[in-house]
């Protein structure tokens, strides 16, 4: 069952959150959604899984529209919103017979279904404990326990590593993934090692808007068209006496004298800086080429300085 945003927009007062963004995330799938603070994921998501109304578009979950068929489109969607939401004085066994009873859940089926979970999250040590005793990852896996309870067939995680240590994240991710196999699954996050171990795509949304809906193969690859050094001098060099160099495609000022110089593939420009430092009796300070990565490819597309969308 796919997931469908066709042309969404979220108008909050006078902000624009979500500015007609469509995408889709097919059967099987799982698919990153990045962007930095504030970019409209949370907002997406809360649509997609009817805690919130669109202002204009559609979101359909397995083809239910989530305004039109809520009921069908939340019987087949699981949802782990973003600071994990529990009922902290409920001991995690009768939490998740609850949401199951909410899913309308009974008898050997709900049963059933909790023992699933538990063992599949790896709760069962903690399973007859109250939430409030568990720790931080613990609890992230009662929250994905409570999201696939009713066995969805699309799921929406709303960050769902934020905040474990290193072991939990590794643990976390490992379980995503053996969840996922028969789902599917749409996750946000900052982490781009977690866009690397987990997503077949990733769309990356920025002030509301799509930046990029690709694999992550194609991401890099695009990337490696061209090659980036960041030089730094001592003294005295502008961004634009740089630019004038041969072979030199743009240049970025990140401090004073510190650039982020870009050129085409297969040119190697570490020399000709290297020349133009000497020929000008600079001192070069720094010379590093730039692995590609997820890390640099997100930042050159969410870069630009946050300025929020008014509706006047
Ligand atoms: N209920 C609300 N009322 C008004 N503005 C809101 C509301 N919820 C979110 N916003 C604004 O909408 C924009 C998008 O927020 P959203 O939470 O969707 O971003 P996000 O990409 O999930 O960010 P983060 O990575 O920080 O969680 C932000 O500018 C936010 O302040």
């Amino acid at each position: 069952m796919s997931l469908q945003i066709r042309n969404l927009t979220k108008i909050y007062g006078q902000q624009r959150a979500v500015n007609n963004i469509s995408f889709e995330v097919a059967q099987g799938e799982i698919v990153g959604f990045l962007g930095p603070n504030g970019a409209g994921k949370s907002t997406t998501m809360k649509i997609a899984t009817c805690f919130l109304p669109p202002t204009d578009g559609h979101v359909l979950v397995g083809g239910f529209d989530v305004v039109e068929e809520p009921m069908q489109a939340k019987r087949i969607t699981g949802y782990l919103p973003e600071h994990n939401p529990l009922y902290l004085d409920m001991y995690v066994h009768e939490y998740l017979s609850f949401i199951g009873k909410l899913y309308g859940l009974s008898g050997t089926t709900l049963r059933h279904q909790v023992s699933e979970m538990v063992e599949r999250c790896g709760l069962t040590r903690e399973q007859n404990k109250k939430i409030e005793a568990l720790s931080k990852g613990y609890r992230q896996r009662v929250g994905l326990a409570q999201a696939l309870i009713h066995n969805p067939k699309v799921l929406i995680l709303d960050e769902p590593t934020s905040g474990l240590d290193p072991n939990q994240l590794v643990e976390i991710r490992k379980l995503i993934k053996e969840i996922s196999l028969d789902k599917t699954v749409i996750f946000s996050t900052h982490i781009m090692q977690e866009v690397q171990a987990l997503c077949d795509r990733v769309v990356v949304i920025n002030r509301g808007e799509i930046v990029a809906d690709d694999t992550v193969e194609h991401l890099l690859q695009k990337q490696g068209d061209h090659v980036v050094v960041i030089a730094e001098f001592e003294r005295g060099v502008t961004a634009e006496q740089l630019q004038s160099l041969a072979g030199i495609l743009n240049v970025q000022s990140l401090d004073t004298f510190k650039f982020k110089v870009v050129a085409e593939r297969g040119m190697d420009i570490r020399p000709v800086l290297f020349r133009f430092a000497a020929d000008n009796n600079l001192s070069l300070i720094g010379l590093k080429q730039e692995e590609s990565s997820l890390e640099n490819i997100f930042h050159s597309l969410t870069a630009r300085p946050s300025v929020e969308h008014n509706e006047n």
